[in-house]
C-alpha cells in the first residue's frame, strides 16, 4: 500500500447524529439540527418487524428534502448478507444519500460485496461507502478493509467505530477513559489514515451525562478522530465544540501562515517561530485548520 500524503478532501464531520428511520418525529426534527451529518439508521435502532415500514418512511422523508444541504446524509443499512440487506440498498438508490454505512464489517469482502452490488445497479459514482468497525474480525483486518476502498470502485471514505458491538463481542468493560479500548481505537485510526480515510469515534450511550460525553469528545479529538457518532440532539453542541477549531488553535495557525509569508522566510522549509521549529508540513496543517474554521463559519452563517 502506498501511503497517501494527504487526508481526504476537507469535510465537516464533527457531529454525525444517528436517527432511527422508523421514528417519524426524529426524522422530521433531524433536518433542522446543527449536526454536520445525519446517519439515517435502518439497522439496530429499527425492530426486525418494522424494517420495511422504516424503509418506506425514509423514502418519503428523502423525497421531501431539498437536494442541496449543509448536512451530509448517510444511510446505515443492514448487513448485505442478511435478509434486509438488498432491500435496504434498493431504498438507498431511491433516496440518493451521500453515503451508505455498512454495519458489522468483518473483512474487505463485506465492502466489496456492497460496492459490486452498487456498481451492478449503476449507482452514481459519487455515492460513498462508510464502514462500521465494530467486530473483533474487523480489528484484525483493518488494513485490508481500508485498502479495499481504493480497489472496489474507490467508494470507501470513512470508518465509524462501534464500541457497543465491540464491547459485546470482546467483553471489554465500559469504563471512563476507555483504557482497554484506546489501543483498538488507535489501530483503527492509523489504518484509516494510512488509506487516506476519515474516521469517526463511537457513540456515547449516556445522552443525559453531558460532562463525561464532552470529556470523551475531547479524548477522541486528541486521538485524531474527525468527529463523533451521536445518538441524541443534546450531544451535537458539545461534539461541534470539541471537534471544532478553538480560538488558540486558530491564532496559532494564523501565526504559522503569517510567519511563512514573511519575505525573509521565502523558500525556507523550516523556520523559528518564537523558539519553536515550524516546517512546511506545519504550514499545510495550519492551512487545513484555517480552511476548516472557514467551513464552520460559513455553515454557521448559513443556518
Ligand atoms: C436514546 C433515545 C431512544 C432517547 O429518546 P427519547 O427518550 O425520546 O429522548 P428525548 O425525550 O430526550 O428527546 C428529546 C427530543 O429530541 C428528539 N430526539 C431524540 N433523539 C433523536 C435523534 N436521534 N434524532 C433526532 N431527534 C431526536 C425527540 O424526538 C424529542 O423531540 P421533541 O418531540 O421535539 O421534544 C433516542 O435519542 C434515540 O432513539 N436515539 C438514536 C438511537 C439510534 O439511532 N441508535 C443507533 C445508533 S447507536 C450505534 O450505532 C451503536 C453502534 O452500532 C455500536 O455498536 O456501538
Ligand atoms: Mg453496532
Amino acid at each position: 500500500m502506498d501511503t497517501p500524503t494527504r487526508y481526504q478532501p476537507l469535510r465537516l464531520r464533527r457531529s454525525l447524529l444517528s436517527v432511527p428511520a422508523g421514528n417519524a418525529r426524529a426524522l422530521e426534527k433531524s433536518s433542522s439540527l446543527a449536526c454536520d451529518g445525519v446517519i439515517f439508521d435502518l439497522e439496530d435502532s429499527v425492530a426486525p418487524e418494522k424494517k420495511a415500514a422504516a424503509r418506506e418512511a425514509l423514502k418519503r422523508h428523502f423525497a421531501g428534502l431539498q437536494r442541496a444541504s449543509a448536512q451530509e446524509r448517510i444511510i446505515r443499512v443492514n448487513a448485505f448478507s442478511g435478509p434486509e440487506g438488498q432491500h435496504d440498498l434498493a431504498a438507498v438508490l431511491a433516496c440518493g444519500p451521500d453515503a451508505v454505512l455498512v454495519p458489522k464489517v468483518s473483512g474487505p469482502q463485506d465492502i466489496r460485496a456492497v460496492a459490486d452490488w452498487l456498481g451492478d445497479q449503476g449507482a452514481d459514482e459519487s455515492l460513498r461507502l462508510w464502514a462500521m468497525i465494530e467486530t473483533p474480525a474487523a480489528i484484525l483486518n483493518l488494513a485490508e478493509i481500508a485498502e479495499v476502498g481504493r480497489t472496489s470502485g474507490g467508494r470507501l471514505d470513512c470508518f465509524v467505530l462501534g464500541l457497543n458491538d465491540l464491547r459485546l463481542a470482546t467483553g471489554i468493560a465500559d469504563i471512563p477513559g476507555r483504557p482497554f479500548l484506546v489501543p483498538l481505537l488507535m489501530q483503527a485510526l492509523v489504518a484509516a489514515r494510512a488509506a487516506g480515510l476519515d474516521v469517526i469515534d463511537s457513540v456515547f450511550n449516556g445522552f443525559t451525562d453531558l460532562e463525561p460525553f464532552a470529556a470523551e469528545c475531547e479524548q477522541g479529538r486528541q486521538m485524531g478522530f474527525d468527529g463523533k457518532m451521536l445518538i441524541h440532539p443534546a450531544q451535537i453542541e458539545p461534539a461541534n465544540r470539541a471537534y471544532g477549531v478553538s480560538a488558540a488553535a486558530l491564532a496559532d495557525a494564523a501565526a504559522i501562515a503569517a510567519a511563512f509569508a514573511l519575505p525573509e522566510n521565502e523558500g525556507k522549509g523550516a523556520i523559528n517561530l518564537d523558539g519553536r521549529m515550524v516546517e512546511l508540513l506545519h504550514l499545510d496543517q495550519a492551512k487545513r485548520l484555517l480552511a476548516k474554521a472557514d467551513l464552520i463559519e460559513k455553515k454557521e452563517s448559513s443556518t
